[in-house]
């Protein structure tokens, strides 16, 4: 089975923990995709469902699939949220953003009752920090901010490059709130609540992608089948 097989088979056993009439959020990048197209052809079978989508490739993949959608302006809450991760740990501690919607991701899963991270099995680490963590930052005076984030990081003991995203195109990747986004290659992170609390007192950092107990459960597909491991 390859990975994007055993990417919808996360999202197939995340779709089984929906019940009609929930009000769902709609997580980001290709696995969530798989569930969002899953959840659309439930939908179309007759299940009542709304949808919040974490950026706007999510809402139009949604608009294609048939999946209603509305805001956190019109609902006061979230039964779900199902959304892909780059990298979970044992504590249930995720980096996410890899797909460049994480001040929306964090927004909606933070509405939601619960979270539900679904991934291929290669996502779950014993360490944070093997993928670049992605810090959303104003471009206004981001030298500054650059200089900021550099010492939090000393501060919590991680070290390690940052770069500006870059867009397939060559250009700086621009996020769905305007923003734009650093890549810090850190390889370790040991205190991952400690960095995010750090990062999050910055004034130029909009989010950062470090997700801290707001993962639910994880559903991990691999090679030996499904694992559903529920946060204790
Ligand atoms: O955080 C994200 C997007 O901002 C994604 O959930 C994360 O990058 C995982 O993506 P994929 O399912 O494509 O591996």
């Amino acid at each position: 089975m390859n990975m994007d097989q055993l990417k919808r088979q996360a999202a197939a056993r995340a779709l089984e923990e929906v019940r009609d009439g929930m009000q769902l959020g709609l997580g980001t990048g290709s696995t969530a995709k798989h569930f969002v197209e899953l959840l659309g052809e439930r939908v179309r079978a007759g299940l009542k469902v709304i949808g919040v989508p974490t950026s706007e490739a999510t809402r139009m993949d949604a608009e294609r699939c048939g999946v209603p959608l509305t805001t956190l302006d019109d609902i006061d809450h979230l039964d779900l949220t199902v959304d892909g991760a780059d990298e979970i740990d044992p504590a249930f501690n995720l980096i996410k953003g890899g797909g460049g919607a994480l001040l929306r991701e964090k927004i909606v899963a933070a509405a939601s009752d619960r979270m539900i991270v679904i991934a291929d099995d290669t996502k779950w680490v014993a360490t944070l920090g093997r993928f670049p963590l992605p810090v959303e930052v104003i471009p206004f005076g981001l030298g500054a901010t650059r200089r900021a984030i550099e010492k939090a990081f000393a501060d919590c003991g991680v070290s390690g490059q940052m770069a500006v995203r870059k867009a397939k195109d060559g250009h700086v990747f621009v996020t769905d709130g305007g923003h734009w986004i650093l890549d810090a290659h850190l390889g370790r992170i040991e205190d991952p609540p400690r960095l995010a609390k750090a990062l999050s007192a910055i004034p130029g950092v909009v989010e950062h992608g470090l997700f801290i107990g707001l993962a639910s459960s994880v559903v991990l597909a691999g090679g030996g089948g499904i694992r559903v491991i529920e946060r204790r």
